[in-house]
């Protein structure tokens, strides 16, 4: 996800000007408010899981207000589902049209909880990680009546957290920060300051006051015909997201981040006796989860000097004789292995929680068997290691030969 231009340079949509975008769009330029809520709840979505991730973050609430921002939660929760997460919903002033009765029954039917404002518990701080607040949108006037005014009033104590240094749950706002004035913002610094904002469709005025780490903008909809007319300064979407961060991201304490890997025992008896097959079979796993380059590996080399050096680099193929890359024989990789033939491998499979460290040495064959540009090292666990060292001979005379 690329960041973009800072919050002063996009522009901000008064009360009106927003109203104004959600009739043309649903009025002249044939959109239907479920195709909206649907693109606007999905933006919701995506943009928690950004930052927030599942294996940190799963237990989420969503209260839901009566309009249509109550809407964009009832769709973020639902997709926040299939993303990982565990939803509950507290909707409790419930719209009797078709549109907001499907989403429940959608939401029913994967057995999300729905909690009453009673069931709720009154601090939201050991049941939460995050919490959407779906209240109001730019809709808001005057005061939030009962039961929001009390619900905003629990998120508020959530703030009380903050010094304590005690965990509480984020606060993720849909478009307006609810309780805010949709363009002032919030009046007399007693609001809530949520965590995230995803400003739809274009920031209102109310989001220059929000001073939350994240802000994203969502509702990847808007016809240049809208943009036109409105002037509208949006930053560009990344690829197919959607949704993009305004501003920059924050700071982080790198000392802080730590990720708590939970993964499937595995026993020793469980570990194939042959490493290679052990290693094919993870290599396997690998590209079954359908991560990225899962042959992908780090390469570390040490030079005559005894200085190393590491890079990334592809495999091309493992055997019981060795684990095949391609490179440049003039690339400093090559040179040094000219050098000392001796190197290790790393793999790192994300998301499997794994790695594999392997301590190779150069080994050259002829090369007319090797595809061109290739070299092949034999692990040093390797029983054929000895066989091959009468194999080797020189290496140093070989490379010097070859390269
Ligand atoms: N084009 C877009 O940007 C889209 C935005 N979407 C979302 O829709 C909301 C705006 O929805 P709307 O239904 O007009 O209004 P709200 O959800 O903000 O709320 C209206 C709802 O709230 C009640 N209400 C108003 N003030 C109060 C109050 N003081 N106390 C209690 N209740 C109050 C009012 O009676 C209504 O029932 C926008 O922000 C986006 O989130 C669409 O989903 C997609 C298109
Ligand atoms: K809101």
């Amino acid at each position: 996800m690329s960041s973009a231009q800072n919050s002063d340079s996009v522009s901000h949509l008064t009360q009106r000007e927003a109203a104004e975008i959600d009739e043309t769009l649903m009025g002249p330029l044939g959109f239907s408010v479920d195709q909206l809520m649907e693109l606007a709840g999905l933006s919701v979505a995506t943009s928690i899981a950004e930052v927030y991730k599942p294996s940190e973050y799963d237990r989420v609430l969503a209260i839901c207000g009566p309009g249509s921002n109550g809407g964009d939660g009832l769709v973020a929760a639902r997709h926040l589902y299939h993303f990982g997460y565990k939803p509950s919903v507290c909707y409790p002033k419930r719209t009797q049209k078709p549109l907001y009765t499907g989403l429940v029954t959608q939401l029913e039917s994967l057995s999300i909880p729905f909690l009453s404002v009673e069931d709720l518990p009154l601090d939201f701080s050991k049941d939460f990680d995050i919490i959407v607040d779906a209240m109001f949108g730019f809709s808001f006037h005057g005061t939030p009546r009962p039961p929001f005014d009390d619900l905003i009033k629990r998120l508020l104590c959530l703030h009380g957290y903050d010094q304590t240094r005690q965990k509480r749950p984020v606060i993720v706002s849909v478009d307006i920060p609810s309780g805010w004035h949709v363009e002032e913002g919030d009046i007399g610094d007693e609001g809530i300051k949520p965590d995230m904002l995803v400003s739809l469709t274009a920031p209102k005025l109310c989001a220059k006051k929000s001073s939350g780490p994240h802000h994203f903008l969502g509702g990847r909809f808007v016809p240049p015909v809208i943009a036109d007319k409105y002037k509208l300064r949006l930053p560009p979407y990344p690829g197919t997201s959607m949704c993009v961060r305004i501003g920059k991201a924050p700071n982080v304490d790198i000392s802080a981040l730590r990720e708590n890997y939970i993964s499937p025992e595995f026993l020793e008896e469980q570990v194939e006796s042959d490493p290679i097959n052990q290693f094919r079979k993870w290599v396997d796993d690998a590209i079954a989860a359908g991560l990225r380059e899962p042959n992908a590996m780090a390469l570390s080399t040490v030079g005559k000097d005894g200085k190393p050096s590491s890079r990334m680099v592809l495999l091309k193929g493992v055997d019981r004789g060795g684990f095949v890359w391609c490179t440049n024989y003039e690339s400093r990789k090559a040179c040094e292995l000219c050098d000392n033939p001796h190197a290790s491998l790393l793999f790192y499979w994300d998301g499997l929680n794994r790695q594999v460290s392997i301590f190779l040495r150069l080994a050259l064959f002829h090369l007319s068997t090797l595809p061109a540009g290739s070299l092949k090292m034999v692990p040093l666990f390797s029983p054929s290691l000895s066989k091959l060292e009468s194999y080797l001979l020189d290496v140093k005379n070989q490379t010097e030969q070859f390269f």
